[in-house]
């Protein structure tokens, strides 16, 4: 298998999407989901790239809520025991979500637009895990569910099929009065700029970069993607131009051969 030329992470909380937007995106259905356990890719040709597309979890925020619930509403002693495991998982989810985000040439921060908590998260505990990336990593603000939204396009401008699963299955759910505003994604998107000491004018225009989609209906899923797939192109061509990351591969690492006379030749 060919090395991916260029990786695009999604984050976001639980349930906001992730894995049901890329595989609206890269199988063209929408079927029920699993939460996500670790992380997973596709790897989708574009143009002569390869570029992969990392699937996360978003398990570790409502882990450190239900930690939070359980502290205010235990004994002293499960207070106490519980603040260790709750700690140890945030630093396992900071690693590896840190991990999945090195040299990441895009990243897609998801939320729910009917959930203003999701997009709180994106700032408090996802931006963080970013700082492995890229220094010229791009950053779109994805709002999904917008069918369940009472503003939302939903079901009847279905686009890209139904498929099998719950968008085939006829019943619409009830809609819901939208949480979060498409003025405070741009706001998001300004903080990152911000966070990452960019200035506005280096990097694309907030408008460009704040999507709202419905990986159920199909609606701007191919939009966001491929939008990101053409922005990622030059920055597969500056990395190729900078040669190789100056890292070492551990796979690839064989450590030197040692001569006879040993370590104090
Ligand atoms: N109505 C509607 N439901 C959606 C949409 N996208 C996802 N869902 C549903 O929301 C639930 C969670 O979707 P997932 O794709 O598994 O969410 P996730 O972000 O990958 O969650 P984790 O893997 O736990 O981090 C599932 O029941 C999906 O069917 C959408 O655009 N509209
Ligand atoms: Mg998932």
């Amino acid at each position: 298998m060919r090395k991916p030329d260029g990786k695009i992470v999604l984050l976001g909380d639980m349930n906001v999407g992730k894995t049901s937007l890329l595989q609206r995106y890269m199988e063209r259905r929408f079927t029920d989901t699993v939460s996500t356990v670790g992380g997973a890719f596709y790897l989708k040709q574009w143009r002569s790239y390869n570029i992969s597309i990392w699937d996360t979890a978003g398990t570790h925020a409502a882990v450190c809520r239900g930690y939070r619930l359980l502290t205010s509403w235990g004994s002293l002693i499960s207070c106490v025991d519980a603040l260790g495991p709750a700690s140890r998982w945030r630093e396992q989810f900071h690693g590896l979500g840190s991990m999945y985000c090195r040299g990441a040439a895009a990243v897609i921060l998801t939320y729910d637009v009917n959930h203003t908590q999701s997009l709180l998260e994106l700032e408090d505990r996802f931006l963080g895990l970013t700082d492995t990336a890229r220094a010229d990593c791009l950053f779109a603000i994805v709002g999904n569910k917008v069918d369940l939204s009472e503003d939302g396009p939903g079901e009847s401008r279905q686009e890209g099929g139904g498929g099998p699963g719950p968008a085939g299955s006829g019943c619409a759910a009830p809609r819901l009065p939208r949480q979060v505003q498409p003025e405070d994604a741009v706001a998001l998107y300004k903080k990152i700029i911000k966070y990452k000491m960019l200035d506005e004018k280096d990097v694309p225009a907030a408008e460009q970069m704040c999507f709202e989609t419905s990986a159920k209906t199909g609606h701007n899923v191919d939009l966001l993607f491929e939008t990101l797939f053409d922005m990622v192109v030059p920055v597969i061509l500056r990395q190729r131009a900078q040669g190789p990351p100056q890292t070492v591969d551990i796979a690839s690492y064989r450590p030197p051969a040692r001569t006879k006379s040993g370590c104090c030749a």
